[in-house]
């Protein structure tokens, strides 16, 4: 094939910008035809999420800012593949257009960075923690209720810069994002799933097209990763079926050991007052029966008081 041309879209943040590399990488390795000069080129676009950093997501609008005007670039032919962190990314995709590809997950466990202490257990009382997450603040306040959460958003830069300016004493980040921007260092300790469950999709990246577009079909097809591709549906199905905004404090893992699929999943109040907890397992053919269950069965447990409690909150 002669004159192969792929245009990836993007958000402009480092990490990003490294998730872009990556794939532009991948696909490269996988297909001569795209390792010719110019045959990959990465179009940076802006997006509603990445303009308004100073209000929490919740209040704006939630995670689809941060797709939709790549997505409607993609719709528009500007681009030929999205790249997206899978957590980012809403249940519900635009009509014509679809997720082929996952890359192979990355660590989807959540950091520890900390001015002082070693973990979450032994964080100076009173330490202020940063973050933006209602998962992780909920998650934190069931192991430390003393603590005080502040609402801290921005990339992952912005956030360190925060700690090191002793605005805040610590703060959570995804493993995936730190290791993909070269910043495992600044980790001050790693958190047990069994203590900080991460969130749908964490350290997946996903590749969008056009559902018709089969030659963008052809270049994705060698990259899917069939372990974190089962994982994800699972985990994603958890989250529509409890038709989780960003408003609601969902956790979920999928694990897959010899085609059996085991996905634990969490749904807490934002205040750590509540929270509950199921873990399915199945065969993998069944992922996203198995994620659909889990959420009927937390949905069940938590009855409609902690639903109610949640829209209060
Ligand atoms: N919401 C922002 C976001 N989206 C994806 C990641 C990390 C990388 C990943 O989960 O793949 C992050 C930052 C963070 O939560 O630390």
């Amino acid at each position: 094939m002669t004159g192969a041309r792929v245009r990836i879209g993007t958000r402009g943040s480092p990490l990003a910008l490294a998730q872009a590399h990556e794939l532009r990488d991948r696909l490269r390795a996988a297909h001569d035809a795209l390792r010719v000069a110019d045959a990959i080129e990465i179009r940076i676009i802006k997006t509603t999420g990445d303009k308004i950093q100073d209000r929490p997501l919740t209040e704006i609008g939630g995670k689809g800012l941060f797709t939709k005007e790549i997505e409607e670039a993609l719709i528009d032919r500007q681009i030929d593949m999205a790249v997206h962190s899978m957590k980012d990314v809403e249940t519900r995709l635009p009509e014509g257009l679809e997720i082929p590809t996952l890359l192979e997950r990355e660590d989807p466990r959540d950091a520890l960075i900390a001015r002082e202490g070693s973990s979450l257990a032994t964080l100076p009382k009173g330490t202020v923690v940063g973050s933006a997450s209602l998962r992780r603040k909920a998650q934190i306040l069931l192991h430390r209720p003393d603590l005080p959460v502040v609402n801290l958003r921005g990339n992952v830069g912005t956030r360190l810069q925060k700690l090191a300016e002793g605005k805040i004493g610590a703060t959570l980040l995804a493993l995936a994002g730190l290791r993909r921007l070269g910043m495992e260092d600044k980790v001050t300790a790693l958190l047990s799933t069994d203590e900080m469950l991460p969130a749908p999709g964490q350290g997946a990246i996903g590749i969008e097209i056009r559902s018709d577009d089969e030659e963008a079909r052809h270049w994705l097809a060698p990259l899917d990763h069939r372990a974190t591709h089962i994982a994800v549906t699972a985990e994603r199905a958890l989250l529509a079926t409890l038709d989780g905004s960003c408003r609601t404090p969902i956790a979920a893992l999928a694990e897959i050991s010899h085609d059996r699929l085991s996905l634990r999943a969490l749904i807490a109040l934002p205040d750590g007052s509540q929270h509950h907890r199921e873990t399915v397992e199945g065969p993998v053919a069944q992922a996203a029966q198995l994620g659909r269950k889990a959420g009927e069965a937390l949905r069940s447990k938590a009855g409609a008081a902690f639903f109610a409690r949640l829209q209060e909150a």
